[in-house]
């Protein structure tokens, strides 16, 4: 059964302050990469922490996946914030988040996953370094290896890029990319590199100002008009020589 994820008029409060509402989303299938954008402040980390459960708020929030309904729940989610206060090992973190929710007894196959994703994310070299000790982009890889060493059927990652350098940036999209198609996993990420974007989602929902501007194929959702109205730039989409799309970007527009 290939996971889903849906959306039906979902908001968020934050005591009685509504930011953001009105979510409705198509039906987010296992296999697809649907990314999240839109300016600082607009609800995007907002409606992760509702999708993972942890805010309430209105509307439908619908998963199906065959863990769920066993009771289960193959929803991960990394934070956009990674900073930590504990005196584990990456190696240690990593298999602790492995064990969340699940019989305490570690098996061989716990550790061939641990290793898997070390060895998938390039960070053997670091995996007995205590947590306190890695630099920020470390720190975002090792949180990602923390949701994917769950094998998660519905993947939540908010910013997961942020921190990395531009080869870490392009191996980690890439990895995520290839772990939805070949895992069939619905991934739904927060990015602010559009170019970024071209280059990952399927689809595209651009959340602003607390409400869901649209959601569906990139090649539809990012343009010159996307460019001016949500983020004030004057730019262009243009096609290289290898038939990739890219973000031009001329300059800010004026302040009305
Ligand atoms: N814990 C909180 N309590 C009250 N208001 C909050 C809280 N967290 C976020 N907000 C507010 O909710 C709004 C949306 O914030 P959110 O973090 O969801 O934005 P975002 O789109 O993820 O922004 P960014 O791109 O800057 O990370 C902002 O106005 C923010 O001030």
């Amino acid at each position: 059964m290939v996971a889903t994820l849906q959306l039906t008029d979902v908001g968020v409060r934050y005591g009685k302050q509504e930011v953001l509402s009105g979510v409705t989303t198509p039906l987010l299938k296992g296999g697809e990469v649907t990314a999240v954008i839109g300016p600082n402040a607009a609800g995007k980390s907002s409606l992760f922490r509702r999708i993972a459960g942890l805010l309430d708020g209105p509307g439908v929030i619908r998963i199906d996946d065959a863990a769920h309904q066993a009771g289960q729940s193959h929803v991960c989610y990394m934070p956009q914030d990674t900073s930590v206060n504990t005196v584990l090992t990456v190696y240690e973190s990593i298999l602790l988040a492995r064990k969340q929710g699940a019989a305490r007894k570690v098996t061989d196959e716990d550790l061939e996953e641990v290793d898997r994703v070390l060895y998938s994310l390039q960070i053997e070299p670091i995996s007995f370094k205590g947590l306190h000790e890695l630099s920020g982009g470390q720190r975002q890889l090792v949180s990602l290896a923390q949701v994917l060493v769950r094998t998660p059927k519905i993947l939540l990652l908010d910013e997961p890029t942020s921190a990395l350098d531009l080869h870490r940036q392009v191996e980690v999209l890439a990895l995520i990319r290839s772990l939805a198609k070949d895992r069939e996993i619905c991934v739904v990420l927060a990015i602010h590199d559009l170019n970024q974007v071209l280059r990952v989602a399927d689809r595209v929902m651009v959340i602003d100002a607390g409400t869901m501007v649209t959601c569906g194929p990139v090649d539809t959702v990012i343009t010159s008009t996307l460019l001016q109205n949500i983020y004030k730039v004057e730019g262009r989409i243009e096609q290289c020589s290898r038939l990739c799309r890219h973000v031009i970007i001329d300059g800010p527009l004026g302040r009305a």
